[in-house]
């Protein structure tokens, strides 16, 4: 028996196996201009030992890897995927053209094959490091281990023999610290004001510009846990480092399509602790700027991203290019309702105080 806080961690978990095969089908339907040549690697590492995780049977771990993996993806959110993908990707690859040694720092990182994309291009200036609860990092070390190319493109050789009981993968080491990639486990809801001790800075180059990635991770955290994370960031690089931070979530908006979102996700047991706390742009820029004090803060939500809001396509971040080939790939009828799936969808970015900006920011259209 696992106890009711353990239950609510494995939901939170499980949420990444949603991104991972959002990005599954959409890469399957070739959204990506590039196939996602990693993505394969971490599935099987999940197949392999979702079975071993807490709380999980052979039968459950089967029928929930079945139930994700064999559902067919609308249109619509095969599109969301792609936008948020894509942009993240965009916005990260051209901090790192811009500050050349630079660290990405990806909060709740889970399943995403983003780091190996970046430090295949990047690797030698950058450094990559991933936080995500203990279990799911042995997932994602597992499959670098099992991996011979995600092996070489972290620069991790230890062999790892297989895996194949529940206390073999709890006794498993979580950790892979190279020397441009670490990988952590660790629960974001025990960082605090205090850094010292804090096991965590051993591994984060807190001199060199940074930008913090949370793509659908803080929402899984009151906004208490929220302003202490984001707290703790900003004391840890003291005004020594750019820090700057992209938030990628849903918001409710307060409207009748939140509520149902809400209803949803809380069927499956979700309860997203900042969706209605800060329900629109608005109180994220209050967020930022009052609670946080952060500066440099611009705010968008999907729908202007995808140019959803507008008629002439030129507004959307994506080029026209790219935006007629994914309209090529599955017809989408309802335009409205991906304009208001995607309203319901934001992108934050904020930087904390220092000399330096990150000058592109400015050449992406956001709302605020
Ligand atoms: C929806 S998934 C997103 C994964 C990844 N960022 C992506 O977009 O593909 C949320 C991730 O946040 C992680 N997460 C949520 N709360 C966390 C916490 N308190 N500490 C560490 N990781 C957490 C989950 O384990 C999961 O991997």
């Amino acid at each position: 028996m696992i106890s009711p806080q353990e239950k609510q961690d494995k939901v939170i978990r499980a949420t990444d196996l949603d991104a991972l095969s959002c990005r599954y089908s959409a890469n399957n339907k070739s959204y990506f201009s590039t196939t996602d040549p990693f993505i394969d690697s971490v599935i099987s590492s999940y197949k392999i030992h979702l079975p071993l995780c807490t709380g999980y049977t052979n039968m459950s771990a089967n029928r929930t890897l079945r139930s994700v993996f064999n559902e067919q993806k609308l249109p619509l959110i095969n599109r969301g995927t792609y936008l948020r993908t894509e942009l993240i990707d965009v916005i990260t690859q051209e901090f790192i053209k811009e500050f050349k040694k630079c660290q990405i720092l990806s909060l709740g990182g889970g399943s995403d094959t983003r780091c190996f994309r970046i430090l295949e291009e990047y690797g030698e200036n950058v450094r990559y490091c991933e936080i995500d609860f203990p279990e799911s990092v042995k997932i994602k070390k597992l499959a670098i281990t099992n991996d011979k190319r995600l092996a070489d493109i972290v620069k991790y050789h230890e062999s790892t023999k297989p895996i194949t009981s529940k206390e073999e993968f709890a006794k498993l080491e979580a950790n892979i610290h190279t020397e441009n990639y670490n990988l952590i486990g660790y629960d974001l809801r025990r960082l605090t004001g205090i850094l010292d001790d804090c096991p965590l800075l051993e591994h984060v180059d807190t001199s060199i510009p940074t930008l913090i990635l949370s793509e659908c991770v803080l929402c899984y955290l009151n906004p208490e846990e929220n302003e202490r994370v984001i707290d703790f960031w900003k004391k840890a690089f003291a005004s020594r480092a750019l820090l700057a931070l992209l938030i990628y979530e849903p918001m409710s908006l307060n409207d009748a399509f939140g509520t149902t979102m809400t209803h949803n996700l809380s069927n499956r047991g979700i309860n997203l602790l900042t969706f209605n706390e800060y329900p629109n742009l608005e109180a994220r820029y209050k967020f930022l700027s009052e609670k946080c004090q952060s500066s440099n803060i611009k705010l968008t939500d999907m729908s202007n991203v995808g140019g959803y809001d507008s008629d002439d396509k030129s507004k959307a971040w994506i080029s026209t290019k790219d935006l007629a080939r994914i309209n090529r790939l599955e017809l989408v009828d309802e335009i409205e309702e991906i304009r208001l799936l995607l309203k319901h969808y934001c992108l934050c970015y904020c930087e904390f105080p220092y000399e330096s900006s990150f000058k592109a920011i400015r050449k992406w259209k956001w709302i605020i």
